[in-house]
């Protein structure tokens, strides 16, 4: 990860009539190889040099800016300039010159030509524009209120890494329906249960559409992609054999994965301000590999199926259950290859995550550690491996799951939502097209519905029964409504399953000196809220050794 800690003074030449627009082009230059959290600290950094930037808007004092300056500036020919800026020591800047140069030359270097030759007059007009539609929005609708806006960025540049957590003080500020602007789009972010319940329940059927990036677009191939929920998969065990050895496919499945997340996980300033992406066209050639890397893998794993289901008739993995469906419904290979990925990127790192915080929470509480693992020995013993059919037996068990997915829901924003037609949330307008997000993780930790928030007390759950998967809105990590997850029931089994088998086998301690309270529980920013610092434990086995082998007998 970069570092931008230590301001530096950093050297290069600008052109004496540099745009404005042409730095706010470098800018976003930079955030294209900046990590995410980077990016935003990057952000809020340079929100001194976009109040440069517009106030240069109003104020036509500059020299015309014309193609050729642009040339100029790119070849790094004229003047020299020093410029300090602290978060541009750890990039290198002709970086930048390159990219732009790339991202000029290629197909829309002529419209782009004579955008450029208008830049003022351009960007006035766009500038007014937005001002305009800003202003009539504000004076036609009783908005949620929320921190000011900037011109053209919003509040993108206020807005800290951990976006939940920052939206939930200003939620303490400004209430619990708030306006928040990413460039010129409104987001409404909701930060009560009561408020969650008229989104998520009164107002759905305005609120269910979803608003893509470009990067969801290229994934869902537009929103094409159809959602899958169906029990059982077993993805994982497909790419690893009876020792535990990952094979090449699933190397290359979890490449994909990791490159799918990084591809698709853009927060760039240009996806926030629609009208500044024609100058930042998508990584096509990253986008293109990595569709067909994951195309090839699938059709494969397809076709062995289907080679599989004629030798021994149909099988019970979810791929043999859609192939099964393919003819009676009418489903393209595009769309199965959707659905299964579909079902990996929603439903992996989420549980996977869950169980991550539930154990970093069950080592710092050590108490609720033993009492979880004396159920087990009561209910299960010492001498069999737990299984779902236990789960009715192991209400402790369940509610440790429940207060680990209350204190660490992994999508705290939940996924955005799309407003459809103008409706009211808390007494205030959320326009039509508004993005609206659910603050869950505020939600969960509001102290005027739960008690002790903050500590990890799987005890509420057994003195209150509170439902988890949409119908209790204290308690939202998998959302509710018509977009609730429709893997909450799967999801839940998974993490129960696997914090009872990780339970029951070992115990978890801290690292050799570190004390329980002293483990770090910081938020890794992002849309999936994995751990900032991954979880190092110590783990001592309960049970007899033979329970301890590779494909060992459940029962
Ligand atoms: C602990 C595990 C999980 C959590 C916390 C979780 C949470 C969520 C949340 C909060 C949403 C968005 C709801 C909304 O925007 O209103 C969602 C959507 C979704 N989840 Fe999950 N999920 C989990 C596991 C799974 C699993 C295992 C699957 C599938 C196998 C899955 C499939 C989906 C799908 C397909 C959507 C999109 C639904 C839609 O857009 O209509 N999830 N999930």
């Amino acid at each position: 990860m970069l570092s931008l800690q230590t301001p530096e003074r950093v050297s290069f030449r600008l052109p004496r009539s540099l745009s404005p627009l042409l730095f706010l082009v470098h800018v976003e230059d930079i955030f294209s190889v900046l990590p995410c959290a980077d990016e935003m600290r990057l952000l809020s950094r340079v929100e001194g040099h976009l109040h440069y930037f517009w106030t240069c808007f109003w104020l036509p004092l500059r020299a015309h800016f014309s193609w050729s300056c642009c040339r100029e500036f790119v070849d790094v020919s004229l003047c020299s300039c020093t410029w300090s800026h602290a978060t541009l020591s750890s990039v290198n800047p002709l970086s930048g010159y390159t990219s732009v140069v790339d991202c000029l030359s290629k197909s829309k270097a002529t419209a782009m030509a004579v955008m450029w030759e208008n830049t003022y007059t351009v960007a006035a007009i766009v500038a007014a524009l937005l001002f305009m539609m800003y202003k009539s929005l504000r004076s036609s609708h009783k908005l949620p209120p929320g921190p000011r806006p900037l011109p053209v960025v919003g509040n993108l540049t206020h807005i800290t890494p951990v976006r939940f957590k920052c939206f939930m003080e200003w939620a303490q500020t400004y209430g619990s329906v708030l306006s928040v602007w990413m460039g010129p789009t409104l987001n409404v972010v909701v930060s009560s249960a009561d408020a969650a319940k008229e989104m998520l329940k009164e107002r759905d059927h305005a609120l269910s559409s979803r608003p893509l990036t470009r990067a969801a677009a290229r994934f869902s191939r537009n929103g094409q992609d159809l959602i899958w929920a169906d029990y059982g998969p077993h993805y994982v065990k497909r790419f690893v054999d009876d020792k535990g050895n990952i094979d090449n496919q699933g190397v290359e499945f979890k490449e994909i994965v990791s490159q799918g997340m990084k591809l698709g996980a853009s927060l760039k300033m240009s996806e926030h301000i629609p009208y500044l992406r024609w100058m930042f066209p998508l990584q096509e050639e990253e986008f293109a590999k990595h569709g067909a890397r994951r195309d090839n893998l699938t059709k494969a794993i397809m076709q062995e199926h289907r080679l599989q289901s004629q030798k021994n008739g149909p099988g019970h993995h979810f791929v043999d259950a859609l192939l099964s469906m393919q003819k009676q419904y009418d489903l393209s290979e595009t769309t199965i290859i959707g659905l299964l990925w579909d079902m990996i990127t929603a439903g992996m790192d989420t549980t996977a995550i869950s169980v991550e915080w539930a154990i970093a929470e069950l080592v710092r509480n050590p108490d609720v550690q033993v009492k979880a693992q004396q159920e087990l020995d009561q209910v299960v013993g010492q001498d069999r491996v737990v299984t779902e059919a236990d789960f009715s037996q192991l209400p402790y068990l369940q509610a440790v799951a429940k207060e680990a997915l209350r204190l660490h829901p992994p999508t705290p924003l939940m996924l955005p939502h799309k407003a459809t037609e103008t409706v009211k949330i808390g007494g205030y307008d959320v326009p039509k097209g508004t993005v609206v997000h659910c603050n869950v993780y505020a939600i969960s930790r509001d102290p005027t519905v739960w008690e002790e928030p903050l500590r990890f007390r799987p005890e509420r759950f057994l003195e209150e029964d509170i439902d988890i998967k949409g119908h209790d809105y204290r308690l939202l990590p998998f959302g509710a409504g018509r977009r609730v997850c429709p893997g909450a029931q799967l999801g839940l089994n998974m993490v129960q399953l696997m914090l009872a088998r990780l339970l029951h086998h070992f115990s978890w301690a801290p690292p050799p000196g570190v004390t329980p309270a002293a483990i770090d529980m910081t938020e890794r920013p992002g849309v999936v809220t994995f751990m900032a610092a991954p979880l190092q434990v110590l783990a001592t086995p309960r049970l007899r050794a033979a329970l301890y082998k590779n494909g060992s007998s459940p029962s």
